[in-house]
């Protein structure tokens, strides 16, 4: 049954999460109102009046990172001031980029009956995940976004486990955002005195991957409600896929009442600090808050590659970095207690890092 403004609000959510249908099938039933679940506090709607449209978040030209003492320059100094930076000339073909928006369209566009079948109730694997808003056990109030979430472990599990839809185009991705995860991690190392980056350190920096892809309707009352509520990253590094819609807002570290509009750049691709590499650079690097609005007109996607420590790696400041004699900010904590505690709860901005504070 497709839910009609009559319906209850029990109706929309079997609908919505439990017979797989997410806001992509309620919105595409022609709703006029926003369902009451999906009305978010005041505090938590982007006011327009807080964006500053002058301000925006360096865009680094990225082909000469490894010989231009420059470029690496201009990636710590966006690690450190934003938090986030946009990288063109990465060396990844448009085609791959295209692919993986493509594969994307090819998930969201199956039967609800198909795409359930990932869901946390249904899917073979913890690995796979499809799922709407963030944490709808946890929240006061649901975030108008659907999401297929798929934690790489090998291609032969990605074979296996992944939806044939998306599977390639996503693998293609990550395969290609490699060489470019280490050039960046490379140079933002080297900035901490952290000169080898051994087996062991590439595993804490970036042994686990996860990659997301998201799915935002048209929302009929958009101003009311959230695509994804205030939050920072749980990983090392995020690399962000955006299609040409718009709608991710960072808040200015500097002015911390304002936020700051990520504007699609072709070809482009949107990074950003995320809580691990927060604590092991010993808050010298920020993992800044970002959120993602709805909108009244158009459909839009994303494509995150989440680059994490592994889930047994204990995450604390670097040696290297408190060898001046700083003093830690940071406890060490087990990695995937810290994610368990980040998705058992609703968004809530810096509150996961808040946790690791000594
Ligand atoms: C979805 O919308 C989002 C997502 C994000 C994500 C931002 C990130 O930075 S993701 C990067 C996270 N890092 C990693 O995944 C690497 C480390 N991984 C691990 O430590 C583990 O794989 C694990 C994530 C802790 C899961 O371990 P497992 O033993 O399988 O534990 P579970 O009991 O299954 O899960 C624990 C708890 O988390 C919930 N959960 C698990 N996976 C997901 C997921 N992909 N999406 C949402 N929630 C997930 C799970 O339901 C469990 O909670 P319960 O209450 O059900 O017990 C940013 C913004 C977004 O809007
Ligand atoms: O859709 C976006 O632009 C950002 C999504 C996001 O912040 C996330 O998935 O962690
Ligand atoms: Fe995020």
């Amino acid at each position: 049954m497709a839910p009609t403004m009559a319906v209850s609000n029990y109706d929309i959510s079997d609908f919505v999460l439990h017979k797989g249908h997410g806001v992509k099938g309620l919105s595409e039933t022609g709703i006029r109102t926003l369902p009451n679940q999906y009305i978010q506090p005041i505090e938590e709607r982007l006011c327009m009046t807080k964006v500053v449209p002058q301000d925006s978040i360096p865009i680094i030209d990225i082909s000469n990172c490894m010989e231009d003492p420059k470029v690496a320059e201009a990636i710590c100094n966006a690690a450190e001031r934003w938090g986030f930076f946009q990288i063109v000339n990465h060396g990844i073909p448009i085609e791959v980029l295209e692919d993986a928006k493509e594969a994307t369209r090819r998930f969201f566009g199956l039967p609800a009956k198909e795409k359930n079948k990932y869901s946390k109730d249904n899917s073979p694997s913890n690995n796979v995940r499809y799922g709407t808003s963030f944490s709808p056990q946890a929240e006061k109030a649901l975030e108008w976004k659907d999401y297929l979430s798929l934690f790489y472990v090998s291609d032969d599990e990605a074979s296996a486990l992944w939806p044939a839809a998306c599977r390639d185009g996503l693998l293609e991705y990550m395969r290609k955002s490699e060489a470019v995860v280490k050039q960046l991690l490379k140079v933002l190392m080297e900035k901490l005195n952290v000169t080898e980056i051994d087996k062991s350190k590439e595993d804490l920096l970036m042994g686990s991957r996860r990659i997301n892809i998201n799915y935002y309707p048209i929302c009929p009352n958009p101003e009311l409600t959230v695509g994804v509520g205030r939050h920072s990253d749980v990983s090392t590094l995020t690399i962000l896929l955006q299609d040409d819609i718009g709608g991710l807002y960072v808040r200015d570290l500097e002015d911390n009442n304002s936020w700051i509009h990520v504007p699609p750049v072709k070809g482009s691709i949107v990074i950003n600090v995320g809580d691990a590499l927060q604590i092991m650079s010993n808050g010298r690097y920020k993992s800044v808050e970002h959120r993602v609005v709805a909108n009244g007109s158009k459909n839009r996607i994303s494509v995150p590659i989440f680059v994490n420590p592994t889930p047994n790696d204990i995450i604390g400041p670097l040696p290297q970095v408190l060898a001046t004699g700083e003093k830690p900010l940071y406890k060490e904590i087990l990695y995937s207690d810290y994610v368990k505690y980040f998705f058992r709860k609703a968004h809530d901005g810096k509150a996961t890092v808040d946790y690791a504070k000594i």
